[in-house]
């Protein structure tokens, strides 16, 4: 089923028509550092406003806050056997291990255990809301299980992070029954999507790379629109070169404005997302182009910080399940690494259970979860309203395999109908979601209807992306434009002719459909 492209409500014309090994550091012995929750200044007596002439950083440096350096962090071969020994520092340019495979990024967990679960709700609960350097932001507030050892001055930051969980009262009660469902709302963030949660740790990074005179002249990334809008924007505000290859013609206009308004170098490349993929691994063997895919662990990193925030915000207790849309396959990971990291070190006690929601159109996982894990096969991504996981051959597919075993997971697929459909509806409530939050909602309507999901458990959909990148999927279902698709929640506009008969008319009749009935 395809979006009509020249019809619409609105009228809406593309202004931009795309034609077409080091070992880490040596463990600290001692542990001075106390929790820093409680405010040192009564509340009577606000804190003194720095001098005009030092910013937030120059501030950050002269209170010396920090405890990094009893902490570290390296890569490691993902998933590796125990005996192991292969490892490098995250200072390291290396995407792969010596077999091929994924990498993970290891931290030190021994140290981090030196403090208790209490120590970290309590630290990470403190820097909430605040706009100190770089812990204003929701990633950086947990730097010690992020990037350890970065100096804060490196850091890319544009305090994303501490997206909104909110309660979605009349969708839950209305169309599922459910008292006790939540939405996480990534997309409201500095670039409309969660990608921003993984890109400021990848361009701090590479800030600090360049630092070091290591060989990055620019990053580079494959995208269906939301990596490279990410990157594009941490790379033009630290002054980095950044590439973006797209698949022509398949990203939303929203989404393709992004790169070209923070100058990135923009290539549409008449392929699918997963040649694009395939592209830029190519390019970025040969250049020095530091890759800013997933396939690069520390982008994870920062984005399993938005599972950590979950539970800060349920005040650290443990919601039931939790429903993330999947494409190249990475923030599946990410909210597993986010959830366990909090149950080893003790902030929680157990962890979700996790699902993973695929557009039908483009859904390897799920084929692969239904053969009992037994058969994976890429598949060729079709055409999907949900175009930003419009991917068949997922980078990540071991890493979600992974999460998925570890947390008794599901997954789950979407027609574009049924993606359509649960987007309308969940917009009717007072949502604005993205056709990718359709995926993840029609999961949850699947796991209700089958009674795997009950009423009371406590239920979150991440809302990868904000809706309004998303206008003309949504214009185009509210037109009925969309062929062999009911759209059976549209409200197109009534058009009237401009008398007050006539308006009286209309207002009447939908007046009249409105009243409460006895
Ligand atoms: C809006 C949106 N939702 C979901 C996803 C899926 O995330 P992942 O590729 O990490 O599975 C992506 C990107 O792929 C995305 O851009
Ligand atoms: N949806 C993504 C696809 C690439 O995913 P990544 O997490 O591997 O960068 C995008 O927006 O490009």
């Amino acid at each position: 089923m395809a979006a009509a492209s020249s019809t619409s409500l609105f009228h809406a014309s593309s202004p931009f028509p795309l034609k077409t090994h080091q070992p880490p550091r040596p463990r600290p012995t001692h542990f001075p550092i106390k929790a820093q929750s409680q405010p040192t200044t009564p509340l009577t007596s606000p804190k003194q406003r720095r001098p005009a002439d030092e910013n937030i950083r120059d501030e950050a440096r002269r209170n010396n806050i920090t405890h990094d350096n009893l902490f570290s962090a390296c890569y490691v071969p993902f998933n590796a056997d125990p005996s192991s020994t292969e490892s490098y520092s995250l200072d390291e340019i290396v995407y792969r291990s010596q077999s091929g495979g994924l990498l993970d990024v290891q931290h030190d967990m021994a140290a981090l255990k030196k403090f208790d679960g209490e120590y970290w709700r309590n630290l990470f609960d403190s820097r909430v809301g605040r706009t100190t350097w770089p812990y204003g932001s929701g990633v950086w507030s947990k730097k010690e299980w992020v990037l350890p050892e970065i100096d804060s001055d490196d850091i890319v930051s544009a305090f994303e992070g501490n997206s909104n969980l909110f309660w979605a009262e009349r969708f839950g009660k209305q169309f599922l029954g459910m008292n006790d469902l939540w939405v996480k709302h990534c997309g409201i963030s500095h670039t409309g999507s969660f990608k921003d949660l993984g890109m400021t740790v990848l361009v701090s990074q590479v800030n600090r790379l360049r630092k070091m005179n290591r060989p990055v002249v620019g990053v580079g990334c494959a995208s269906t629109g939301d990596t490279s809008a990410a990157l594009s924007a941490y790379c033009a505000s630290a002054g980095i070169p950044s590439i973006v290859f797209l698949p022509a013609n398949r990203i939303s206009i929203a989404q393709l404005v992004q790169p070209i308004a923070n100058g990135a170098f923009v290539l549409s490349i008449d392929t699918d997302f997963d040649g694009c993929m395939q592209l830029i691994r190519e390019v970025t063997a040969e250049l020095p182009i530091y890759l800013a895919n997933s396939l690069n662990s520390l982008r994870l990193e920062g984005q399993k910080t938005a599972a950590i925030e979950i539970l800060q915000q349920f005040d650290w207790q443990v919601p039931d399940w939790v429903i993330v849309p999947g494409g190249n396959l990475g923030n599946i990971y990410a909210f597993y690494k986010g959830f366990h990291m909090c149950k080893e070190l003790g902030l929680v006690d157990k962890i979700p259970r996790l699902v993973c929601a695929q557009a039908a159109n483009a859904n390897p996982l799920y084929l692969y979860f239904k053969s009992g894990w037994k058969d994976f096969k890429a598949v060729k991504a079709n055409t999907t309203f949900a175009s930003a996981i419009q991917i068949g051959d997922p980078v990540s597919i071991d890493r979600a395999v992974y999460a998925l075993k570890n947390s008794n997971g599901i997954v789950e697929e979407a027609t574009e109908e049924e993606l359509m459909d649960a987007m309308a509806q969940a917009d009717s409530t007072g949502m604005f979601i993205c056709p990718h939050t359709g995926v993840a909602l029609t999961a949850l309507f699947k796991l209700r209807n089958s009674g795997v999901i009950k009423p009371t458990d406590r239920t979150v959909v991440v809302s990868t992306a904000h809706g309004l990148k998303f206008t003309q999927s949504k214009i185009d279902y509210h037109s009925k434009d969309i062929k062999e698709m009911a759209c059976r929640y549209a409200n197109p506009p009534v058009q009237v002719k401009a008398d007050f008969g006539s308006v009286m008319d209309v207002l009447k009749k939908y007046l009249l459909s409105k009243a409460p009935k006895h």
